[in-house]
């Protein structure tokens, strides 16, 4: 069933969601080693999308299922519950806001305040029942290669353009070995959002290595930077590797790029009237706050 977002408030309405969420960014800007919950919004954005089937318009961010145990509790999604607790009290102060825009505008919101693109937000999604829940199973496993990544994303009918472009979300934030079996990176500087991913990929050497946890991921000794399998599948393959290049290269074109495919992900199997236009918000910064 093809689900039809309506749009109920207006953008200065949405806009007042997005600075609660920037602020409270900001107060709690000490969380996981100073890396803040912007990365960690990303991340529970994409796996609230993640789980679309386009054969039957199952999962997806429209229902904000992720709020139900059942899928908040997927073993690929350990970790997200911080996220999930951090936006708890805007869920709180903005009731008349469904879970599926939440999600979805708290990933937005982190990415602008990262110093990352503007995206046009469009909302309108609306709550759906515990049975709607998909099943755990649709989201990707970090253990393998470029040609587990290109059938993963096939479900999303995602170009070897567009999944490069999404995957340089992997700037931000670090693996944890109790969350994902994966560690690092042990930098700090992984909560502003730019083409450092590729460009990292690309000019560092990166070792592989079996982490404490028995799973092999690359690492780089120097920074003490490290990338998931599926991270360095991207340079292994070379229809991949074209593509980490251009982005190495040109941050604009990332950021438009990423912007766009960002934007299908988490609208995918969603309806959006034409009268239901996108909201483009400011940053706390370029409110002078
Ligand atoms: C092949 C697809 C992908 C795989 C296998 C994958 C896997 C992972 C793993 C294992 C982690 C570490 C989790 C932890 O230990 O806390 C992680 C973190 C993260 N992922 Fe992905 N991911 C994928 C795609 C994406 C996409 C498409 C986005 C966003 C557009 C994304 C955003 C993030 C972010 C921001 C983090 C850092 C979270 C934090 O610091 O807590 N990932 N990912
Ligand atoms: N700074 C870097 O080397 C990128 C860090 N990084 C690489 N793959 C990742 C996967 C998840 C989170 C951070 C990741």
């Amino acid at each position: 069933a093809l689900h039809t977002a309506q749009q109920e408030k207006n953008s200065e309405d949405y806009q007042e969601v997005y600075n609660a969420i920037a602020t409270k960014m900001r107060e709690e800007k000490d969380f996981d080693n100073n890396n803040g919950y912007g990365p960690v919004l990303v991340r529970l954005s994409w796996h609230v999308s993640g789980t679309w089937d386009k054969r039957d318009n199952s999962g997806g961010s429209f229902g904000g299922t992720y709020r139900f145990k059942k899928e908040m509790n997927d073993p690929l999604s350990r970790g997200l519950q911080n996220g999930f607790k951090f936006l708890e009290s805007i869920d709180k102060q903005f009731p008349w806001l469904s879970h599926g825009d939440l999600f979805t505008l708290g990933g937005v919101t982190a990415i602008q305040e990262m110093q990352g693109p503007k995206i046009p937000w469009r909302s309108g999604r609306v709550d759906e029942p515990e049975s709607m829940v998909p099943d755990n199973g649709r989201l990707p496993e970090p253990h393998y290669g470029a040609d587990y990544v290109r059938s993963y994303y096939e479900r999303f009918n995602f170009t070897d353009q567009e999944v490069v472009a999404l995957l340089g979300a992997h700037v931000l934030g670090k693996a944890h070995l109790k969350n994902s079996g994966y560690d690092g990176p042990w930098d700090d500087e992984s909560n502003i959002f730019s083409n450092a991913f590729y460009d990292n990929l690309l000019k560092l050497k990166w070792t592989p290595e079996i982490n404490d946890a028995g799973n092999k991921q690359y690492d780089n000794k120097e920074k003490g930077y490290m990338m998931l399998p599926t991270d360095y599948a991207l340079f292994q393959d070379p229809k991949y590797l074209k593509y980490v290049k251009a982005y190495a290269n040109d941050q604009d074109l990332f950021f438009k790029d990423f912007t766009k495919v960002y934007t299908k992900l988490i609208e995918n199997g969603i309806e959006f009237p034409k009268e239901n236009k996108p909201h483009l918000f400011k940053t706390l910064k370029e409110q002078g706050k």
